[in-house]
């Protein structure tokens, strides 16, 4: 008797995880799915893989927004991304769907049509044109759809086309925070304060690598500032950068160009958009109050050391450059793209007083965003690599 009730017990325990994995399974294929391109495992550029089976995101949150993508860009952090880049801290945080870190979507800036909302956003209704940026924690937007908080886009410029937006926000940002919060040239923290221009007259700002994605849109800002700039790049640039109207263009492959550098000086700041790093702060003996670098060690040193001892390394990077930096009475720091909302604005209203155009490098279709990946890793770039959806 007691061995046919454990077989039964048995048999109904077995019945209801098959009902529970049919249900599951069904519940997986039924799922909304949508096309992106994902990798599975950090590697090379090959690992971007295309499928049509990607499960749709939806909105988790009354503030999120279900947008369609209709046009992005390639940062040269979605290609150090394929390589792992990042993951340790990025895993420590990560909050895309499911909490897990593949299969991983890459793609930081879009433009694209709310297509669903949640209660929460009332500034937003179903058809509106926006563009936007995801914060890299989160799965990314190369991709038909992609969920997004709406503290992080605003409404499209409308003076612009959608390829041409999809150029700006990611290194925008990049640059606006390289700006404002770290070198402070508005004399305040950039999240107080940005709506008053004016913050750059009577500074002199050295941008270095200003034909890059990063550094043509600083120098814009850095104008709009009312900032006199000087830029570096490398000859068959320079034309291009002259366009944009700084004072002074430094062809870096030249002999003389380090003379140059050290006889402008001082600077005000000199902001580093061309992978220099912090040691080159301390290269020419060149006078200067803030070098703002966007080569930082940070995420690098989590990855190789761990967390904790990868934390403790960072502080010592930052104190040891800063102390090889003391006699230029000069402050090096890190620069980061930061998802600011005040920037998106203040980046929004510089587009439209058209103050800021952006520079395509080149455009590709969705379709064919592998190649788009291996421009960006050709480097090399002459404003920006962007995708028409
Ligand atoms: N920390 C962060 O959160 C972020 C960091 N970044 C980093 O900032 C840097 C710039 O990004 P992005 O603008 O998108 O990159 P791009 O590849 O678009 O631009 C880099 C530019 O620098 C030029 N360049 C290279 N070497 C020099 C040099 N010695 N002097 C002057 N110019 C040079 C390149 O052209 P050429 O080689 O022909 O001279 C190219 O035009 C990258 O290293 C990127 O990884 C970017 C965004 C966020």
């Amino acid at each position: 008797m007691r061995k046919l009730s454990s077989f039964l017990l048995i048999k109904r325990t077995f019945c209801n995880a098959t009902k529970t994995a049919i249900k599951e399974s069904t519940a997986e294929k039924s799922y909304p799915r949508m096309s992106g391109w994902q990798i599975h495992s950090y590697g090379e550029l090959d690992e971007v893989q295309f499928s049509k089976n990607v499960k749709k995101p939806y909105i988790r949150s009354p503030k999120e927004l279900l947008v369609k993508v209709d046009a992005s860009s390639v940062n040269p952090l979605d290609v150090a991304m394929i390589n792992g880049y990042g993951s340790a801290f990025l895993n420590s945080i990560r909050c895309n769907t499911d909490n897990i870190e593949f299969p991983l979507i890459l793609g930081r800036d879009f433009v694209g049509t709310v297509v669903h909302k949640g209660l929460d956003n009332k500034d937003y209704k179903i058809g509106d044109k926006i563009w936007g940026v995801v914060p890299v924690q989160k799965q990314g937007c190369h991709s038909e759809f992609v969920a997004v908080d709406s503290c992080y886009v605003s409404k499209k410029p409308k003076n612009i086309s959608d390829v041409e937006a999809a150029a700006i926000l990611y290194a925008g940002l990049t640059a606006y925070s390289g700006i404002f919060l770290s070198a402070q040239l508005n004399g305040l923290s950039g999240l107080l304060c940005s709506s008053v221009q004016g913050n750059g007259v009577g500074k002199k700002v050295l941008v270095l690598g200003g034909a890059g994605g990063v550094g043509h849109i600083a120098i814009q800002i850095l104008q709009a500032e009312g900032a006199e700039v000087l830029t570096t790049c490398s000859q068959n640039a320079v034309p291009l950068v002259e366009n944009l109207g700084v004072s002074k263009v430094i062809d870096y492959t030249t002999v003389e160009s380090d003379k140059i550098l050290i006889d402008e000086s001082p600077y005000d700041l000199i902001l580093d958009c061309a992978s220099k790093g912090a040691e080159y702060a301390n290269v020419h003996p060149w006078k200067f109050k803030n070098y703002v670098t966007f080569k930082s060690p940070l995420l690098k040193n989590f990855d190789e050391k761990g967390m904790l001892f990868g934390g403790l390394n960072n502080l010592k990077d930052l104190l040891s450059q800063n102390i090889s930096a003391l006699y230029s009475n000069g402050v090096v720091k890190w620069g980061y793209f930061v998802p600011l909302k005040n920037g998106i604005s203040y980046l929004t209203k510089l587009v439209e007083k058209e103050q800021l155009v952006p520079i395509i490098d080149s455009k590709f279709s969705y379709g064919e965003l592998p190649k788009a990946y291996e421009k960006v890793y050709s480097g090399h770039l002459r404003g920006k690599v962007v995708i028409e959806y």
